[in-house]
């Protein structure tokens, strides 16, 4: 079994099957008993929209695990969701992607969650470099490839060569840093206090970080006008909603920059011949690609299914363990 534990989403792949689980990484916990109410796309739906004794929680922030005791309830809930049921039989291997921000102890606390739920045996794997097997990237050639993993916490700009991380920045601006400053600027240009979800749906329908064509689109956005206090309705454009994310956007790009100019020379011609690789849900944000591309000089690529490279990464290694077994960090717990 491979699983992603993203920041927004969780993914889990089984070997011979595929991906057998998209979910939102959300739990909706009652707090009277504090047992989980929801986990996963129910949950997410619940999202600021809980009566006073539930709360709707999102255990993983900024790529570190924020909230431990609910990010180990969420793991042992997906992984019996897929597992469950076949009690008696061998507990499978499982390969983690987990953000490479997150500290040893969280390392190990994710391991012990995994082998609690029933995994026979746990390797973690860094998710830039199972999103560069997901992408496709020969890795395990003595050739540099480059992939920046847009997630929603972290983006993470990775140099690979020969099944390993030659040199790899991480910074805590992502998808939900882009849908945060849409929310500020709908508040501060709009007078509309508007929710997470809805920032997000903005993002997705209207947002881009280059002109495209599609510049024209509108959307009406509804929420909470802060002079009334009452709902309203307000129409916004593509545009608009660039200008709006230009701080985060270049934050993204700087550490791209940053990565390129500590490149060792000969890894950097591969990259200039090869390209960069864009992966993650941020990279589906439109014109992202033509931006990297525009200031670094360096062809840009958007990966086939970005959302699903990391867990297909791990599904490769599960698949291939003895080939790319040295991807793993030495960090592995078996029973
Ligand atoms: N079409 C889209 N356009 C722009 N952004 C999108 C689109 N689809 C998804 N996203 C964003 O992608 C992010 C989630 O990506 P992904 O699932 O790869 O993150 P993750 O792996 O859970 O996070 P991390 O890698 O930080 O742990 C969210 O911020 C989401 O809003």
């Amino acid at each position: 079994m491979g699983i992603d534990l993203g920041t927004a989403n969780t993914l889990v792949y089984v070997s011979g099957k595929g991906i057998v689980l998209q979910e939102p990484s959300v739990v909706a916990i009652d707090q009277d008993d504090k047992l989980p109410l929801a986990v996963g796309e129910e949950a997410k739906q619940m999202l600021g929209r809980t009566p006073g004794n539930v709360v709707a929680l999102r255990p993983l922030r900024d790529g570190v695990i924020a909230d431990f005791d609910t990010a180990e309830l969420m793991l042992k809930h997906f992984i019996r969701q897929v597992h469950g049921g076949r009690t008696g039989l061998v507990g499978p291997r499982i390969v983690i992607g987990i953000p490479s921000g997150v500290t040893g102890v969280e390392r190990r606390a994710v391991m012990d969650a995994a082998i609690q739920a029933g995994a026979r045996d746990v390797r973690l794997i860094d998710e830039p470099i199972a999103a560069a097997i997901g992408a496709g990237l020969p890795v395990a050639e003595p050739t540099g490839n480059m992939i920046v993993d847009i997630g929603g916490g972290t983006t993470e700009v990775a140099v690979l060569s020969l099944q390993g991380i030659v040199l790899s920045e991480s910074v805590r601006v992502a998808g939900d840093e882009l849908s945060d400053s849409i929310t500020q600027y709908m508040k501060k240009v709009h007078n509309l206090v508007i929710g997470e979800r809805t920032a997000e749906e903005i993002k997705i329908q209207v947002a881009s970080a280059y002109p495209t064509q599609e510049d024209e689109i509108i959307m009406d956005v509804r929420g909470l006008h802060l002079l009334s206090g009452l709902p309203r309705t307000v129409t916004i454009k593509g545009p608009e909603i660039r200008e709006s994310m230009s701080e985060p956007l270049s934050v993204i790009i700087e550490a791209v920059k940053r990565t390129l100019e500590r490149t060792p020379p000969e890894l950097a011609a591969d990259i200039i011949d090869r390209g960069i690789m864009l992966a993650g849900g941020g990279a589906l944000l439109r014109g992202l690609d033509t931006l990297i591309s525009h200031e670094t000089g360096i062809v840009t690529h958007v990966a086939p299914d970005p959302l699903s490279c990391v867990v297909l990464g791990t599904g490769r290694v599960l698949e291939n363990f003895k080939q790319l077994e040295r991807v793993f960090r030495g960090q592995s717990r078996s029973l």
